[in-house]
C-alpha cells in the first residue's frame, strides 16, 4: 500500500511511524541537495508538502516525533572545506502561509499572544521574500570582521573573503554600533544569471538551474577569486547581535540600515491591518515579473521591536514573522501546435508551441514534449504519466517550470478538449527531408535516417563539428554554418577544409560576401588550417555520432591511439554477421561472443550502446564516405598515451566529489586517467585519494572515517602539477 497517499487523519500509529521515517529521509536528502550542493532534486512546492505532512503527523502523534525531526531543523550543516562560524544569534527559517486566511490568523495569533485588545494598534511590515541565500555580516568597530552563511542556523560557513568581493557589501561602516551583525539575502539578477549560464554553457561547464542556485553556488566557493567573477548582490533586511539598538521599530531599523550604506528593498512598507498586508502581497506579486530578480513570496514582520522580543521564537521560526509564499509556478494555456525539431543525430524532438503565458514571472511560449511516448502519456517503461492522458494540438495544458530552465507540461484539461480533437500522430518520416524515421528497439526516440542529405541534420552536425569541444574553429559559429550550408558552400564536414581552395580566390570570394572582408576571410581560412591538426579524441567527438560524447571519444582515442587502428577495429566488428542482426537483443547475444567486437566493448568505459552506435554509424556507406573525405583533409594527432612514469597518481584510485570549479567532472576524470589514475565513483577501502569540491557530503565523511587522503580542487591541481 502506498502510505503517502493516505490522509494523516486516517493513518494508524504503525503507519504513521513508517511515514515519519520516510519523510525524515526524504526531507534530509532534499536538504542536502538544496543547501549543500546547491542543486535541488525536487521542486520547492514538493519539498514544502513533505514538511507540512511531517508536521501534521507529528501534531497527531507527538510521541512519534523523532529526536532529529525535520521540524526542529533549519537548513543543513556547513559543508566541508569551509571554516565554521557559530552565530551569536541563531539564523532562523520562517513560518509559511499560502492563503489569505492564514495571514489573518497570523495577525490574530500575534494579537492574542501579546494580549492586545481588538482595536489596539498593531503594525506589520511587508517586504518581498528574496529567493537567494541568507548571509550574516559581522561588523566590529565599523569593519567587516566576519561573513557567514546560515548553515544549520547555529553554525554557518565562513565566507568572509567571498563577501568582500560583493559590491553591495560595504567593508567599512560609518557611525555603526560597535558590534553590528547585518543579515540579508545574497541573490543574482535574471540578467546576470543568463550571462553566467551562457558563459558556462559555452565552455562546457555545468550550468545552474536557477538564480538562487547560481547565487548559492557562487558565494559558497572555497576560492573567493571565483566569487569575485560572479555578479552577486545583497539586500539587508535583518540583524543579529547588536551593541546598541538600531531603532525601536522594524521599519525604522531598515531605514537605518539603508543610511549605513546597505541596499534595502524599496518595496518594504508598513501595514496597519491584515487587509493591508494582503494588499501589499497582491501588489508585490503583480510586480514580480518586472523586478529582474526572483522573489518567492512576501514576508510580514511585527513592526514594534519590543513586541518582537516578547513574541520570541519557536524551535526554528520566529513567532513575529510569516512568509506568505507565492503559489507554485504553474499556468494554464493553449497548446497551439506540436512541431518536430531534427537534431544532429537525427533525433526527432517534439516541441509544444504555446499561446504565450507568464509562468512565475517569465513568458513561456514553448515547452518540451520529449518524445512520442511522452505525448501519448507513457514514460520510458510504458507506465502511465499524467494518468495516461495524451497531449493534443488545441488542448488546454498546464505549464510549469522545473527549477527554471525548460518549461514542461504538467497536465491536460480533458473537460475543455474539443469534440473534434484527434490524438497527435507522431511522424514516422523526417519532416525536414522525408527520410524514414524509425524507432530503435527499447528507445522512445525516432531518428531520421537521411544522414547528411537531411538539411536539419547536416547543419546540426556541422555546428557540432566546429564547436569548442570538437574542432574549435574560430570565426565559424552557428550563424556562419547555417549561411554556408544554405548557399551550398558546405554540404558535409570535408567541405569546411576546402573552403579556401574554393572561395579564397575567384569570382565568388568569401571576402566579398556581405559581412566579410579581407581580414576576417583570411582569419577564418587560417583558423580552418590550424584546426586540421586535430587530436584524435576531439576529431572523433566532432563526428557527432550518437552516444559518442566527449568522454567516450577520448576513451576510444586513448585505447586505439590512431585513427587507422580505430577504423580497422570498427571495420572488423562490422564484418560480423551478427552486426546486421535485426534487434538489439539478438545482436547483443551474438556479438558478445565475437572477439572483434570484444575489442571495442572490452574497453573500460565503453558500453554496448556506444559500441553499436560507433560501428553502425561508421559502417553506413554514406556516412563512411563523408568521414573518409574528412579524414583525407586532416592531420590527426595520435592520442596522448597516459604518461604514467613520474606521475604522482599513477596506479592510484581517485574519487571526485562536490562541485569542481575549474573543470567539468568529465575533464577531471579524463585528466586523472591520462596520468594513469583509476577514477572510481564511490569511496571504499581501495580509494587512495578523494578530491572534494564545495558541497561534498557523505563521500567526504566516509573518506575521513576510512583515513583516505582528502584534497580540494586546488590541492589536486597542485599535486598533478596543473596548478
Ligand atoms: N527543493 C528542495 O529540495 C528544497 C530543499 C530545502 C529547502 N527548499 C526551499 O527552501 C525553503 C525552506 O528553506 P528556509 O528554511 O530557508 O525557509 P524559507 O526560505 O521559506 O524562509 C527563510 C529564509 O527566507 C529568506 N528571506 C528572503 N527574504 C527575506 C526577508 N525579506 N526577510 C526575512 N527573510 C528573508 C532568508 O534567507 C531566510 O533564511 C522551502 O520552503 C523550500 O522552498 C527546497
Ligand atoms: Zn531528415
Amino acid at each position: 500500500m502506498d502510505l503517502a497517499a493516505i490522509e494523516v487523519a486516517a493513518l494508524t500509529e504503525a503507519q504513521a511511524r513508517e511515514e515519519i521515517e520516510r519523510l525524515a529521509a526524504e526531507i534530509g536528502a532534499a536538504n542536502a541537495a538544496y543547501h549543500q550542493r546547491d542543486a535541488p532534486e525536487i521542486s520547492d512546492a514538493a519539498y514544502d508538502a513533505l514538511r507540512r505532512r511531517n508536521a501534521e503527523i507529528e501534531a497527531r502523534f507527538p510521541d512519534l516525533k523523532r529526536e532529529d525531526s525535520p521540524t526542529e531543523q533549519v537548513g543543513a550543516a556547513p559543508a566541508d572545506g569551509f571554516g565554521k562560524v557559530s552565530h551569536a544569534v541563531r539564523m532562523l527559517s520562517l513560518g509559511n502561509a499560502f492563503t489569505d486566511e492564514e495571514v489573518t490568523e497570523f495577525a490574530m495569533r500575534v494579537r492574542k499572544f501579546l494580549g492586545l485588545a481588538e482595536d489596539a494598534p498593531l503594525d506589520f511590515t511587508a517586504e518581498p521574500k528574496i529567493d537567494g541565500l541568507s548571509l550574516s555580516l559581522r561588523y566590529e568597530q565599523g569593519r567587516l570582521a566576519r561573513a557567514a552563511t546560515r548553515g544549520d542556523g547555529a553554525v554557518g560557513e565562513d565566507v568572509t573573503a567571498n563577501a568582500l568581493t560583493i559590491d553591495d557589501i560595504p567593508d567599512r561602516l560609518d557611525g555603526a554600533p560597535e558590534v553590528l551583525e547585518v543579515r540579508g539575502e545574497v541573490y543574482m539578477s535574471h540578467a546576470d544569471f543568463a550571462v553566467l549560464n551562457a558563459r558556462h554553457a559555452e565552455r562546457g561547464s555545468k550550468t545552474f538551474a536557477n538564480p538562487r542556485n547560481a547565487a548559492a553556488g557562487s558565494l559558497r566557493q572555497l576560492d573567493p577569486e571565483i566569487t569575485r567573477m560572479r555578479p552577486l548582490r545583497f539586500f539587508a533586511y535583518a540583524w543579529g547581535e547588536l551593541a546598541a539598538p538600531l531603532a525601536t521599530h522594524q521599519f525604522d531599523a531598515i531605514v537605518r540600515l539603508r543610511e549605513l550604506g546597505f541596499c534595502t528593498n524599496p518595496m518594504t512598507r508598513r501595514c496597519d491591518t491584515p487587509q493591508k498586508m494582503i494588499d501589499a502581497y497582491r501588489e508585490i506579486e503583480a510586480r514580480r515579473a518586472d523586478l529582474g530578480y526572483d522573489i518567492d513570496g512576501v514576508v510580514y514582520k511585527v513592526d514594534d521591536l519590543s513586541f518582537q522580543r516578547r513574541l520570541g521564537m519557536r524551535s526554528t521560526t520566529p513567532r513575529w514573522a510569516l512568509a506568505h509564499k507565492f503559489p507554485a509556478e504553474l499556468a494554464w494555456t493553449t497548446l497551439e501546435k506540436i512541431e518536430i525539431q531534427v537534431g544532429r543525430t537525427g533525433a526527432l524532438s517534439p516541441v509544444a508551441r504555446l499561446k504565450p503565458v507568464t509562468v512565475g514571472g517569465v513568458v513561456v511560449s514553448n515547452a518540451t514534449l520529449h518524445n512520442e511516448d511522452y505525448i501519448a502519456g507513457r514514460d520510458s517503461k510504458g507506465m502511465a504519466i499524467r494518468e495516461g492522458r495524451d497531449i493534443r494540438e488545441g488542448d488546454r495544458v498546464q505549464v510549469y517550470r522545473a527549477g527554471d530552465v525548460i518549461p514542461k507540461i504538467a497536465d491536460v484539461d480533458l473537460d475543455r478538449r474539443s469534440k473534434d480533437s484527434v490524438p497527435y500522430v507522431f511522424p514516422d518520416h523526417c519532416p525536414e527531408c522525408g527520410s524514414a524515421a524509425p524507432r530503435e528497439e527499447g528507445d522512445a526516440i525516432r531518428r531520421c535516417t537521411g544522414g547528411l542529405i537531411c538539411p536539419a541534420q547536416a547543419v546540426e552536425k556541422l555546428r557540432h563539428l566546429v564547436s569548442r569541444a570538437a574542432f574549435d574553429i574560430d570565426g565559424m559559429g552557428a550563424k556562419q554554418v547555417e549561411q554556408f550550408h544554405r548557399d551550398g558552400w558546405i554540404g558535409e564536414p570535408a567541405d569546411i577544409f576546402t573552403l579556401r581552395e574554393r572561395y579564397g580566390t575567384g569570382m565568388q570570394q568569401l571576402k566579398n560576401r556581405e559581412g566579410w572582408g579581407e581580414k576576417s576571410a583570411a582569419a577564418l581560412f587560417d583558423a580552418i588550417d590550424t584546426a586540421r591538426r586535430v587530436p584524435l579524441g576531439r576529431m572523433l567527438f566532432g563526428l557527432g555520432i550518437a552516444h559518442v560524447g566527449e568522454v567516450a571519444a577520448n576513451v576510444l582515442a586513448r585505447h586505439f591511439g590512431t585513427w587507422e587502428a580505430l577504423i580497422a577495429a570498427v571495420d572488423a566488428a562490422a564484418q560480423e554477421p551478427a552486426a546486421q542482426a535485426e534487434d538489439d537483443k539478438a545482436r547483443k547475444g551474438a556479438l558478445t561472443e565475437s572477439p572483434h567486437w570484444a575489442e571495442i566493448t572490452g574497453i573500460d568505459g565503453i558500453g554496448f550502446t556506444v559500441a553499436v552506435s560507433l560501428v553502425t554509424s561508421l559502417s553506413q556507406e554514406g556516412e563512411r564516405g563523408s568521414v573518409d573525405r574528412l579524414v583525407a583533409q586532416l592531420d590527426i594527432q595520435p592520442a596522448e598515451q597516459p604518461k604514467t612514469d613520474g606521475s604522482p597518481v599513477a596506479g592510484k584510485t581517485v574519487v571526485f566529489t562536490g562541485t569542481l570549479e575549474k573543470m567539468t567532472r568529465a575533464e577531471a576524470k579524463a585528466r586523472a586517467e591520462q596520468l594513469g589514475a583509476k577514477v572510481a565513483g564511490s569511496v571504499s577501502g581501495k580509494t587512495d585519494l578523494l578530491v572534494a569540491g564545495p558541497g561534498a557530503g557523505s563521500k567526504a565523511a566516509k573518506a575521513e572515517a576510512l583515513g583516505v587522503e582528502v584534497l580540494d580542487e586546488d590541492g589536486w591541481l597542485a599535486l598533478i602539477g596543473d596548478a
